[in-house]
C-alpha cells in the first residue's frame, strides 16, 4: 500500500479563508499578540509564518520582541498589560523562554479569555473536564487534519506518543472526547513498538527526529506526524520515518506542510474565537 498524503498546507489554507470571511464580517478587527523572548531558533520560522497569515485573515496581529535578558517581573507586567488592553484578544508567549523566566509563572498570569495557546491551567482543566474552553492549537490542528482525512475516530485505537502539556495531553483529551479508545505511550513506555502497531490512529508528538519505524505502523492506519526536526544537514523531517511508514499506512501526515501550517491557523480560529467570546 502506498499512503495517501494529508495535505495541512491545503487544508490550512482553506481555514484560514473561512477565518478571513468571518473576520471581515465582525464589526472590530481581533488583536493578537504574540511576546517572543530571546531568539529561540524553533520559534523563528513560526513567528514569521504566523504574522504574514494573521495579517492575510484580517486580524490585527504584531510581535513583540523582548530582549534574552528580560527579567520575569518584566514579562509578567507586560503580559497584564496586554490582559488589560481591550484591542487584545488573544496573547501568546512563545516557547521556550529563557533560564531566568519561570514558564509556569508567566502562563498562569495570561487572562484565560486571552489564552490563545491553551496553555493556561483553567484552559487544561476545562479540556479535561468537557467544557468550553480555549483549545491548545497544535492538536485542535490535528483533529481537523483526521476530519479532513475521513479517518474514523468513535471506537478507533488512538495511540498518542509523548506526553507534554502543549501537545500529547490535550491530543489525548480531545481524542477520548471524539470517544477514541486513547492510550499515551512516552519514553518510559516498555516496547513502544508494539503499543504503536496496535494503533489505527497514531500521533507522533516526541521531537525525535525519525524516531518511529515503519515498522511500528499498522497496515491501514492514519498517521499524524507533529515533529519538527531540523537535522544537521538543515533538513526538516518528523518523528516518523516518512518513507517508511508511507509503505503501510493509509494516510500520513508529511513534514513540512503537515500539521505546522495547522497550529497556526488554529491559533488564528482561537484568535477570532476569543474575540468572538469577549466581545460579542
Ligand atoms: N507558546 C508557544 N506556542 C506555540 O505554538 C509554539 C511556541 N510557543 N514555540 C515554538 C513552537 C513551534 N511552533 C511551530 C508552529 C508552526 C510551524 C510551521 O508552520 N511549520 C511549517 C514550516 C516549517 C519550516 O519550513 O521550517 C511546516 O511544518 O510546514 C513551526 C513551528 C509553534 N510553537
Ligand atoms: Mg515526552
Amino acid at each position: 500500500m502506498s499512503a495517501s498524503i494529508i495535505d495541512g498546507k491545503a487544508v490550512a489554507a482553506s481555514l484560514r479563508a473561512r477565518l478571513a470571511e468571518r473576520v471581515k464580517a465582525l464589526p472590530y478587527t481581533p488583536g493578537l499578540r504574540v511576546v517572543r523572548v530571546g531568539d529561540d531558533p524553533a520559534s523563528g520560522v513560526y513567528v514569521r509564518n504566523k504574522d504574514r497569515a494573521a495579517r492575510e485573515a484580517g486580524l490585527d496581529s504584531a510581535t513583540l520582541q523582548l530582549p534574552e535578558d528580560t527579567a520575569e517581573a518584566e514579562l509578567l507586567a507586560l503580559v497584564r498589560q496586554l490582559n488589560d488592553d481591550p484591542a487584545v484578544d488573544g496573547i501568546l508567549v512563545q516557547l521556550p523562554l529563557p533560564r531566568q523566566i519561570d514558564a509556569a509563572k508567566v502562563l498562569a498570569a495570561i487572562d484565560p479569555a486571552k489564552d490563545v495557546d491553551g496553555f493556561h491551567a483553567l484552559n487544561a482543566g476545562r479540556l479535561a473536564t468537557g467544557q468550553k474552553g480555549l483549545v491548545p492549537c497544535t492538536p485542535k490542528g490535528v483533529m481537523h487534519l483526521l476530519a479532513a482525512a475521513g479517518t474514523a475516530i468513535a471506537g478507533a485505537r488512538a495511540v498518542v506518543l509523548g506526553r507534554s502539556n502543549i501537545v500529547g495531553k490535550p491530543m489525548a483529551a480531545l481524542l477520548l472526547a471524539a470517544d477514541a479508545t486513547v492510550t499515551v505511550v512516552h519514553s518510559r513506555t516498555r516496547d513502544l513498538a508494539s503499543e504503536c502497531r496496535r494503533a489505527e490512529i497514531l500521533v507522533a508528538a516526541v521531537g525525535r527526529p525519525e524516531m518511529v519505524k515503519g515498522d511500528w505502523i499498522a497496515d491501514g492506519a492514519t498517521v499524524v506526524d507533529v515533529g519538527i526536526n531540523r537535522l544537521p544537514s538543515g533538513k526538516l523531517v518528523g518523528d516518523v520515518d516518512f518513507a517508511a511508514a508511507s509503505a503501510r499506512a493509509a494516510a500520513i501526515t508529511p513534514v513540512p506542510g503537515g500539521v505546522g501550517p495547522m497550529t497556526i491557523a488554529c491559533l488564528l480560529e482561537n484568535t477570532v474565537d476569543a474575540a468572538i467570546a469577549r466581545r460579542g
